[in-house]
């Protein structure tokens, strides 16, 4: 029986993955083997010896202590791309509705509640909706900052609305770079792309690189009356920063997912409660591939989409029960010296893979018998293994 902690609102189309025959899954649950969560922060929190993996149902990770978790041998996940469709729509609307009144021109309309004459409201409305005309995105340049799962979306959809599309990401991994529409220039750094863009979309992880990117420095390249959207972090801009930009009537609109107090009771703000992936669809979609991530990792010791390990999966050629997986510091001779360890007890090992992703090394053996305590005893004592289980 495995123990999976959940944390936040998971979808039960997600939780229900896990066979309650072989699973309990439950937000109060003493000494789990696993959490499954979305934006829970992990780093305030001691950690119980007994989890050995945590799914962020979710793209960003930076709720959990990655560093940490991985000297102690606990695998991370998220769910690439498994909301990035949510998000993109929800983009595309911050952008429509910093170009056209529609937030203003609504909120104006409600404050005719005294008005009982149809007729009378249609004369006046069509005298004050000069007040909420705009502009469209046919055009327009969006440039779009980090060019992953979500930033990919929002270029081809941008490009479908006639837009002009320039991108920026020095970490583009080959994969994204094969999804990428070729109508997307480059730019060679950040201030070029802020320079030529009227529309800029945040699509970057929290991560140390990334903090504070958008600052009074980066907003002087800002090309005059440009829209932000920050739909990536907090973190990722300096909060202080963009208001001072907007009351300097460079930046014409900040839209984000990410309010901050200072950023509040303002027009040229448009600020939503983190709903980016808050659709019935990226839920589910995050929630499942959470659950079967962890599934293969409980069960069978295969690793796939974990941020801090290296991707390994192997078919199963023995029974159950006699499949020895580990994790070691990566420096050279454990594995060998693992292997010694089970030949000194007469154990002969059917299949195995090994693979590291720095610091850290995986391995999964599987044996001809099942293995004693006394085995996994003497595997776990070899000097840099940081955790042994048992599949
Ligand atoms: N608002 C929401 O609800 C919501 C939902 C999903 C994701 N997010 C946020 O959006 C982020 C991106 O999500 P994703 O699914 O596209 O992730 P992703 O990993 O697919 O893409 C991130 C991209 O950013 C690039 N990048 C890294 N550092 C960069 C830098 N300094 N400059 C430019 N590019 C850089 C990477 O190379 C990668 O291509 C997540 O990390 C998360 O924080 C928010
Ligand atoms: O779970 C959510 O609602 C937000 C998820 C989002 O921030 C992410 O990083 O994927």
């Amino acid at each position: 029986m495995f123990k999976i902690k959940t944390y936040n609102k998971i979808s039960v189309n997600g939780l229900n993955r896990f066979g309650r025959d072989h699973y309990e899954v439950a937000s109060d649950i003493n000494e789990p083997d696993a959490y499954i969560l979305r934006s829970h922060k992990l780093h305030d929190e001691s950690l119980p010896a007994s989890v050995r993996a945590v799914a962020r149902a979710g793209a960003g990770v930076n709720n959990v202590p990655v560093a940490d978790y991985t000297k102690k041998g606990v695998v991370v996940f998220n769910t690439p791309g498994a909301n990035a469709n949510a998000v993109k729509e929800l983009v595309l609307a911050g952008m429509l509705l910093a170009s056209r009144g529609i937030i203003p021109g609504m909120n104006y309309v409600q404050t005719l509640t005294d008005m009982t004459d149809a007729d009378e409201m249609s004369k006046l409305l069509e005298k004050q909706k000069s007040n909420f005309a705009g502009s469209e995105l046919m055009g327009k340049t969006l440039g779009v900052v980090g060019l992953g799962a979500i930033g990919s979306l929002v270029a081809e959809t941008a490009l479908a609305l006639g837009m002009n599309v320039v991108g920026y990401d020095p970490a583009l991994s080959v994969e994204a770079a094969w999804r990428l529409p070729s109508q997307v220039s480059r730019a060679d750094n950040l201030q070029s792309l802020l320079s030529r863009s009227d529309f800029i979309s945040l699509h970057v992880p929290a991560i140390e690189a990334t903090k504070h990117l958008i600052n009074d420095e980066s907003l002087k390249s800002v090309k005059e009356g440009a829209v932000l959207l920050n739909f990536a972090r907090d973190a990722i801009v300096e909060p202080e920063a963009i208001v001072r930009s907007l009351e300097a009537k460079r930046l014409r609109q900040y839209v984000c997912d990410f309010p901050e107090p200072c950023l509040l009771s303002r027009d040229d703000v448009y600020a939503m409660p983190h709903i980016g992936a808050s659709t019935l669809e990226a839920e589910d979609n995050c929630a499942v591939m959470a659950a079967e991530q962890l599934k293969g990792y409980l069960e069978h010791g295969n690793i796939r989409n974990a941020v801090n390990f290296p991707e390994v999966s192997m078919e199963r050629t023995g029974e159950l029960g006699s499949r020895l997986t580990f994790c070691n510091e990566n420096v050279s001779g454990v594995l060998g010296h693992v292997l010694s360890v089970l030949a000194d007890h007469d154990i002969n090992v059917i299949d195995m893979v090994n693979k590291s992703r720095g610091e850290i090394a995986y391995n999964i053996i599987d044996l001809e018998q099942p293995p004693t305590e006394a085995v996994v005893q003497a595997v776990s004592s070899v000097e840099h293994v940081v955790s042994v289980r048992v599949v």
